[in-house]
């Protein structure tokens, strides 16, 4: 069973090869145990290499690695799942492609309709967001706190929040409930991100405790 909570590293667009699995290191060493590789690039070879070469490094720290988009690259690279939005293949088709034990996670926006939808057909995971602006995705919609806070309410799966989060701001999104933050630039633009991710991790262990 794969534990869906505490900080969900994303990768940044102008990462690539040694430099990215460095960086990827330095966040697994400060906590982090799951990462999504988000590559929109054209160059499939390349980002099949990226991918198993991150699942190697996941795997040496037991972290879970998910493929954004790409069910494909899933299961050519051995991750452990993908994550969809909506002009990403359906849950049902990913989930006959991938198997009962895949993790497949769901982006909501700011949509609950959408997220008890996606749970009700067996989505291990929703992620809602943009919470607060994002330079990753400056037209993202905005889903706030209140909204994550219903969600909280509402819905029983593991939520995800994302957009803009920072070690600064995570407190106040931890503090609704959410089980993961997922970010890019607030752990790859840090001048440390192994401190950025330690930050987080001890973040989540102060609001809900070791576990
Ligand atoms: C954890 C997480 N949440 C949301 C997204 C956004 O997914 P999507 O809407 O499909 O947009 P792209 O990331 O594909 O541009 C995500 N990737 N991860
Ligand atoms: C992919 C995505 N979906 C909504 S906001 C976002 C970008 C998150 O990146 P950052 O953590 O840098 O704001
Ligand atoms: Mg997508």
């Amino acid at each position: 069973m794969h534990r869906l909570s505490g900080l969900y590293a994303i990768t940044p667009r102008n990462l690539h090869g040694p430099a990215l699995l460095e960086q990827v290191e330095a966040l697994l060493r400060g906590g982090c145990r799951i990462l999504q590789y988000r590559d929109k690039s054209q160059d499939r070879e390349q980002r099949l290499n990226q991918a198993r070469d991150l699942g190697t490094l996941c795997r040496k720290y037991q972290a879970l690695l998910i493929i954004n988009d790409d069910t494909d690259l899933c299961q050519a690279s051995g991750a452990q799942g993908v994550h969809l939005g909506e002009d990403d293949m359906s849950l049902e088709q990913a989930r006959a492609l991938l198997g009962p034990e895949a993790v497949i996670g769901i982006s909501c926006y700011n949509d609950m309709e959408r997220a008890h939808q996606a749970s009700a057909q067996g989505a291990d995971y929703v992620a809602f967001g943009a919470v607060f602006p994002s330079s990753t995705k400056p037209l993202a919609r905005r889903a706030g706190l209140e909204l994550l806070r219903q969600a909280r309410k509402e819905l029983s799966l593991p939520l995800v929040a994302i957009g803009g989060i920072t070690p600064e701001n995570a407190p106040s999104v931890i503090e609704t409930g959410v089980d993961m933050l997922a970010m890019i630039q607030g752990l790859f633009a840090q001048p440390d991100p192994e401190k950025a991710a330690r930050r987080i991790d001890q973040t989540f262990k102060a609001f809900r405790g070791n576990p």
